[in-house]
């Protein structure tokens, strides 16, 4: 478990003091994966560094596995940090990387290769010095570091970042595999359907303040329903003409709980093919949520 408790940095900027994060508290639970999202600017980084001992925070604590991060013995063995990937040393090679870190972290030895299998770089890749690494590449090492411990948690910045498809896919399915198997994982990435794939829990922030938090279901859930039917027409008459709204979205959508579309399609005599909670989609989600925080204003 991870928690932030009204976690507050300020800095100084050209004499002015310049609140990056404020007040920020949550909790990722142990077995779930939790993302983190923001717009640019939002704190995330901030956020994180402070969970991780990196950045000092002007007000408020956070804990990792019940203590801080700076109180944990041999902090890798407790919790994998990937913050910035293109950080490795560029001199060295990939396995030399990890190596290094295996002793430092009192590791054994055989596990370098057991996790340079399980993030999908070759042989060869790990015997190439980290300079000529692709994104992606930097990326499944950086996860390797994180994972390099066994810890109990994971708190990964963009992990999925330069990743091709096959890549990003992999990515999900280790992180939910983690978590099934107790592992607590806090996850911030701009990459929306990948966190509404894989986040159990969601915490929203813009503007150094947290915006939404909540279950995944839950903050998506709208009131009412999402039908497919023999006649859309027809229905959302049926459905209006019971005093519900509707709207047609691909399919239709109405503010009518599903035993009201059932009644409504059997005095229409309507086939029903598909019915199901509406729920909005993280993306209409976030910039609902963010949308005072947004940058869109910004050329891009
Ligand atoms: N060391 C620093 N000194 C001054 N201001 C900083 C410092 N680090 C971050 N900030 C400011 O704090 C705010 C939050 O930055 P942060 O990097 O945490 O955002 P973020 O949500 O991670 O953004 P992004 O999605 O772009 O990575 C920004 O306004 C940033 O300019």
């Amino acid at each position: 478990m991870i928690t932030a408790e009204h976690l507050t940095k300020r800095y100084a900027r050209r004499g002015r003091a310049v609140t990056a994060v404020e007040d920020v508290s949550f909790t990722a639970q142990a077995g779930r994966v939790t993302g983190f999202l923001g717009p640019n600017g939002a704190g995330k980084s901030t956020t994180l560094r402070m969970l991780c001992g990196l950045t000092t925070p002007t007000a408020g604590a956070a804990t990792v596995l019940g203590r801080p991060f700076a109180a944990l013995p041999n902090p890798g063995r407790h919790v994998g940090v990937l913050l910035d990937a293109a950080a490795q040393h560029p001199g060295r090679t990939g396995r030399e990387v990890l190596a290094v870190s295996a002793r430092l972290m009192d590791v054994p030895a055989a596990r370098v290769d057991a996790l340079l299998d399980r993030v999908g770089l070759t042989p060869q890749e790990a015997a190439a010095r980290v300079r000529t690494y692709s994104l992606g590449m930097h990326q499944r090492l950086g996860l390797a570091h994180a994972l390099l411990g066994d810890p109990a948690a994971l708190v990964l910045d963009e992990p999925a970042n330069g990743l091709d498809p096959a890549g990003i896919r992999w990515m999900r399915e280790l992180l939910r595999g983690f978590a099934d198997a107790g592992g607590t994982v806090l996850l911030s990435s701009h990459l929306l359907r990948e966190v509404e794939a894989v986040a159990d829990d969601l915490v929203i922030i813009g503007g150094g303040k947290v915006l939404a938090q909540g279950g995944t279901a839950a903050l998506l859930a709208a009131p009412g329903s999402r039908v497919r039917s023999l006649d859309d027409p027809a229905l959302a008459r049926a459905l209006e003409a019971a005093g519900h709204e509707v709207r047609l979205d691909g399919a239709l959508v109405t503010s009518a709980p599903a035993e009201e579309v059932g009644r409504a399609a059997l005095g229409a005599a309507v086939v029903i093919t598909d019915l199901r909670p509406a729920t909005d989609g993280l993306e209409q989600l976030f910039f609902t949520t963010t949308a005072r925080h947004g940058r869109e204003e910004v050329p891009a």
